[in-house]
C-alpha cells in the first residue's frame, strides 16, 4: 500500500464568487493547484483576475464559495501566524520602534522572554537593520520599512509567506536589493513562498515556479517551472543570464496577460 503525503497547500477547485452592488462577481474559478513545502511561487496576471483573492483564500482571510484549501491536510478556516502575509504598504505601528514592532506578534502569542530577544537579533541582523533597532519606523526609507515588515513576518516562523506586491512602491535599486533578500531568506528559512507581482522580471528571476492567470474568469492559464533564483543564488553577483530560453518565456507571459 503507498501512502501518499498530502500537499503542503492544496488548492481544491476553488471559486470565489463576491456579492457587489452590481451583483455577484466571480473573481476566481475552480483554481486547483498545490504547493510543496519549499516552492517559491510567483503569480503575474493583468490587474482584477483574483491574484489578491486567492492569496487571501491561503492566507485564511476569505472562505472559496466553492471547493476548499488546506494545509497540510487542516482545512484553512482562518488566519494563523503559520502563514505570514506581507502587504505594499504593510502598516507598522508608528509608536513603537523597530525593534519593538518586531517583537509584538511574538510577544502577542506569549512566547518566552529569552526566545523573543534571541530570534528578533537574529532575524534584525538577516534583514540588515540592528544598527536601526531603537529607531521609530517613520524614520525609515520605504526600502527599510518594507525590510521591517518582512522581518516582522519571519520571527514567527511561519511554514509560509505570503506577499502581495511587496515591492511595488519602491524605487529600481531598493527593489533589487530586496528582492535579492526575499530570495536569501527564502533558501536560508527553507520557507515556502507566494508572492503576487506585475513584473514578469520579478516573477522569473525569484520564483521556482510561475503561475501566470488569466481573467473573465480568474484562473492559471500557465505554470513555468524555472531554475533562474537558483542560478542567482549561485552567482557572485546574484544576477541571472537571460537566454533565449529566458526571451522566448517573457514573450509567451506578455501574451497571456495581454501587455
Ligand atoms: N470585496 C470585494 N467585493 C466585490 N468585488 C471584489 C472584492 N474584492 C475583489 N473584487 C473583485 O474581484 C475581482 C478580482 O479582484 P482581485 O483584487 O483579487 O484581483 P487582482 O488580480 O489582485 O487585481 P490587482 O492586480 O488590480 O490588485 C475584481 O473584479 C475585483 O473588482
Amino acid at each position: 500500500m503507498t501512502i501518499t503525503k498530502p500537499a503542503f497547500i492544496d488548492i481544491n477547485q476553488v471559486s470565489v464568487v463576491y456579492d457587489s452592488k452590481k451583483g455577484p462577481v466571480t473573481a476566481i474559478e475552480q483554481i486547483d493547484k498545490q504547493i510543496n513545502q519549499g516552492d517559491f511561487i510567483c503569480v503575474l496576471g493583468p490587474s482584477g483576475c483574483g491574484k489578491s483573492t486567492l492569496l487571501k483564500v491561503i492566507a485564511g482571510f476569505i472562505q472559496p464559495t466553492k471547493g476548499t484549501c488546506q494545509m497540510e491536510d487542516k482545512l484553512i478556516t482562518q488566519p494563523s501566524w503559520e502563514r505570514g502575509v506581507v502587504f505594499q504598504d504593510s502598516t507598522l505601528y508608528p509608536w513603537m520602534s523597530v525593534q519593538e514592532n518586531i517583537e509584538y506578534g511574538l510577544k502577542m502569542r506569549q512566547v518566552n522572554p529569552t526566545m523573543i530577544k534571541e530570534r528578533t537579533e537574529s532575524i534584525l541582523e538577516q534583514v540588515g537593520l540592528l544598527h536601526v533597532k531603537d529607531a521609530h519606523t517613520f524614520e525609515l526609507s520605504g526600502g527599510m520599512q518594507q525590510r521591517v515588515a518582512v522581518a516582522r513576518t519571519l520571527v514567527n516562523k511561519p511554514k509560509m509567506i505570503l506577499m502581495d506586491e511587496p515591492f511595488g512602491a519602491l524605487d529600481a535599486l531598493t527593489r533589487l536589493n530586496m528582492q535579492g533578500l526575499t530570495r536569501d531568506l527564502w533558501q536560508e528559512e527553507k520557507t515556502t513562498v507566494f508572492l503576487i507581482t506585475h513584473d514578469i522580471d520579478e516573477a522569473m528571476t525569484l520564483g521556482n515556479r510561475v503561475w501566470v492567470m488569466s481573467k473573465n474568469p480568474g484562473k492559471i492559464e500557465k505554470e513555468y517551472q524555472l531554475d533562474y533564483t537558483y542560478q542567482a543564488l549561485t552567482d557572485e553577483r546574484h544576477r541571472v543570464s537571460v537566454d533565449d530560453k529566458y526571451l522566448t518565456i517573457k514573450n509567451e507571459i506578455l501574451d497571456i496577460i495581454g501587455a
